[in-house]
């Protein structure tokens, strides 16, 4: 009998043990950092600590993909980099294929296979555009959409219809309500007034940006900021006004919302918004230098005002729908007279919610422009390379995340209380010191994401009783990992903290 209980436990451990083994089995990749990449020192360390390396073979420890970083010479392909990835991406393709980077000269490949990252499968057609590899991913996210596109629409008809027996059930219970929002979806707006634009005197110009031209003006006995898009704008003006009518939006550190018409002689959209004193953060620092204290202020105001923006709330039956801004930049953030900053220009944001799939369509529509309209200085190293998914909100408040760490930079770059005799270095925007004011995308891909360099920390700042605890929160603003970086909530924490351990 117990012989026979001894048989069965072998048996069932065998065939545990052939069934298991494949399961444990990890993904091997080629293993080679050369000489030209070894400064890299902290990306090369990244790619050693994916898997353990024994001789040219890495076993990855977390991932299942494998790449390669190729450079062109003498028209061939030599590998710079072989290695596990470091986090996990989506990486279905068997075989290393190519995708152009750095003026083509510059090739990285991602496979799912052992050892698929010893040969890249490279064409010369594949140099012929530089944006192929964005081209690629909007195509396989045309097909995935227009794959969904049934689902949505019958959701979107199932939710209306839905919605209309509420209102109706509400209706019937309370005739006199007046109902500012539809409190049986999270799709919620508020009702804004329509602005004639008679009620307005306007002034002189304060700024211009793509699109818009602003205005300085007054409108009903306050001084306010009016925005205008020329007509063929209408979409740009729809996303802000959007955006600025979600319910709950109003925050002390995101430009309040007056109001939106379109002027009747040539057609063109405005939008009202209450006056910032200073202007843009560019042109604050550009002008003046601050104090550690003022320099607290700015960066704690700014960073509640992304922290509100990418929450979800919920109050009163009224449902703020986390928001990633995506065009965030020190000419897209206003400084008022009491030295705070606010959040403005929503002309790229996403609405992050689950019901709203026809604005996550015209969202990726529109992503292209953003990226090539955008500030190029702020993009994070994902977006850069194009491996952001677009459905995937965590990924596009890492971008707002990364771009916050380069405004903290800016504005305590400006900080006269960090520099030796309070002379703090001229203004200037990140990575221009480095790549020149008119860098381009290539140059910036060469410099953040394939080298992994960022903005120039001053070395005197270790020296600081803050030094380190600056270094260290800018560090974890922009890691190159977009996993591993803080939450807008977080450097928030983080800055208050920052306020009252060293406060001069
Ligand atoms: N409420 C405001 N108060 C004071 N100045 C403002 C205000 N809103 C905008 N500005 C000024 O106008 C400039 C352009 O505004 P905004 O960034 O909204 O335009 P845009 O065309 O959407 O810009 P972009 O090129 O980033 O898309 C700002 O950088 C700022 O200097």
């Amino acid at each position: 009998m117990l012989v026979e209980r001894w048989r069965l436990i072998l048996a069932l451990e065998c065939i545990m043990c052939i069934y298991s083994k494949p399961l444990e089995q990890k993904r091997r990749c080629f293993f080679q950092i050369t000489e030209s990449t070894e400064h890299n020192y902290r990306q090369n360390k990244k790619y050693t600590a994916a898997g353990s390396v024994s001789g040219s073979v890495q076993v990855c420890e977390t991932t299942d993909c494998c790449v390669g970083y190729y450079r062109i010479i003498n028209g061939t392909p030599k590998a710079d980099v072989l290695a596990c990835d470091r986090i996990e991406k989506s990486c279905p393709d068997e075989t290393c294929k190519a995708q152009p980077r750095i003026n083509n000269q510059f090739f990285t490949c991602m496979c799912s296979t052992d050892l698929c990252n010893g040969n890249i499968t490279w064409g010369k057609e594949q140099t012929s555009n530089p944006y192929s590899y964005f081209s690629d991913v909007f195509m396989k996210m045309a097909v995935i959409v227009v794959g969904i596109l049934l689902f949505m629409c019958f959701c979107i008809v199932a939710a209306q219809w839905r919605s209309c027996l509420k209102k109706k059930k509400k209706n019937l219970q309370s005739s006199s309500h007046d109902y500012l929002v539809q409190p049986s979806c999270s799709c919620q707006r508020t009702k804004t007034s329509e602005i004639d634009i008679s009620q307005i005197e306007l002034q002189q110009i304060v700024g211009r940006g793509h699109f818009a031209t602003v205005f300085q003006g007054t409108y009903q006995g306050s001084v306010v900021a009016v925005k205008f898009l020329p007509a063929a704008y209408e979409h740009n003006f729809n996303t802000e006004k959007e955006i600025y009518e979600l319910p709950l939006l109003k925050h002390t550190s995101i430009v309040n919302f007056l109001g939106a018409g379109r002027k009747p002689d040539d057609k063109s959209w405005f939008i009202v918004l209450q006056f910032a004193e200073y202007g843009s953060l560019h042109s604050f620092l550009s002008k003046q230098t601050t104090s550690w204290m003022f320099s607290l202020k700015l960066c704690q105001s700014l960073s509640q005002g992304l922290s509100y923006l990418h929450s979800d709330l919920l109050s009163h039956d009224l449902h703020k729908p986390p928001v990633a801004h995506r065009d965030l930049s020190s000419s897209n953030v206003l400084v008022r007279a009491g030295g705070t900053c606010a959040l403005s220009d929503f002309g790229c944001s996403t609405i992050l919610r689950s019901c709203s799939e026809p604005y996550r369509r015209h969202n990726q529509n529109k992503n292209m422009k953003c990226i090539q309209l955008g500030m190029l200085h702020y993009m994070a190293p994902e977006i850069l390379e194009g491996f952001v998914n677009l459905n995937e909100s965590m990924f596009l408040m890492q971008g707002d995340v990364y771009a916050l760490g380069l405004l903290l930079w800016e504005i305590w770059m400006r900080c006269s209380d960090l520099f030796e005799g309070g002379a703090a270095p001229q203004h200037l925007l990140p990575y221009e010191l480095e790549l020149g004011s008119n860098l381009t995308l290539e140059s910036l891909i060469l410099y953040v994401s394939y080298m992994d360099k960022r903005p120039c920390i001053p070395e005197h700042w270790e020296l600081l009783p803050q030094g380190a605890a600056l270094r260290e929160l800018l560090e974890d603003c922009w890691d190159s990992d977009s996993e591993a970086r803080l939450t807008a909530h977080s450097i928030m924490e983080r800055i208050t903290s920052l306020q009252s351990s060293y406060s001069l």
